[in-house]
C-alpha cells in the first residue's frame, strides 16, 4: 500500500491479530451461533471488516482505526457473559490492543 497510514494500519492490525489466537474475532460474528447477535449489537465489528477498511482507505485517521477496534472489544463484552471465554478474551484483547497503540502514559510535569 503506497498510503503511509495505509501501511502503519495494516501493521498494527497484524499486531493486534496476534492477540486472538482463537481467532474469536476474525470474522463477523453469525446469528447462527451467536443467538439474537444482531438485535443486541447494532454496530458489528471483526478484524476481517477492519482489514477491508484499511483496503477501501475507509480509515482518515489512526484514532478511526483505534474506534473501531475498541468498538469490536466492546460488542463482544456486551454481547457475551463476563466469565465467558469471549468476555475474557475481549477484556484481554481490548487492554493488550490499547497498551500497545496508544504512547507511554505522559510524565507527570515536572519529571
Ligand atoms: N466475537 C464474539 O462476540 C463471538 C465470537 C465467537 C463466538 N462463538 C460463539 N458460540 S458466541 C461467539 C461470540
Amino acid at each position: 500500500k503506497r498510503r503511509p497510514l495505509s501501511r502503519l494500519l495494516e501493521q498494527l492490525l497484524r499486531n493486534l491479530e496476534k492477540r486472538d489466537p482463537n481467532q474469536f474475532f476474525a470474522w463477523p460474528v453469525n446469528d447462527n451461533f451467536a443467538p439474537n447477535y444482531s438485535n443486541i449489537i447494532k454496530r458489528p465489528m471483526d478484524f476481517s471488516t477492519i482489514k477491508q477498511k484499511i483496503d477501501d482507505n475507509e480509515y482518515k485517521s489512526l484514532n478511526c482505526f483505534i474506534s473501531d477496534f475498541k468498538l469490536m472489544c466492546n460488542n463482544a463484552m456486551k454481547y457475551n457473559k463476563p466469565g465467558t471465554v469471549y468476555h475474557k478474551a475481549a477484556k484481554r484483547l481490548l487492554h493488550a490492543g490499547l497498551k500497545q497503540l496508544t504512547p507511554q502514559k505522559l510524565r507527570p510535569l515536572g519529571n
